[in-house]
């Protein structure tokens, strides 16, 4: 990852985070992590939007924390290294949520 790592602030927070919410990405309890719940027509199409999602992850070096059942793929995005949320984790979800528009 470029840069230097920096939790988001406040602000950022409050700019960032109600976008996000109104897409269905939710705060994690006890943890600076956003969770969110993708469901596709079969197997086949939950992976290859993981199969994408993992292309744009190495190319970010930013990577998710996914549980693939059938259809359906559990994403959380935290940046461990910080153990928070950072701009990263913001913009891995803005391209989720813009492959998935395609895919669901
Ligand atoms: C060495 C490498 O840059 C780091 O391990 C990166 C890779 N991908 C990562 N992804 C996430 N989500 N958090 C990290 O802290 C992280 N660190």
């Amino acid at each position: 990852m470029a840069g230097k790592a920096q939790r988001l602030s406040d602000e950022e927070r409050n700019q960032l985070l109600p976008n996000l919410r109104a897409l269905g990405w939710n705060e994690l309890e006890g943890r600076d992590a956003i969770f969110k719940q993708f469901h596709f027509k079969d197997f086949i199409w939950a992976f290859g939007f993981m199969m994408r999602v993992a292309l744009q992850a190495q190319k970010l070096d930013h990577h998710p924390e996914w549980l693939n059942m059938y259809s359906k793929a559990h994403i959380t995005l935290s940046t461990r290294e910080c153990a928070g949320l950072l701009e990263w984790d913001i913009n891995l979800a803005s391209f989720i949520e813009q492959l998935a528009v395609s895919m669901t």
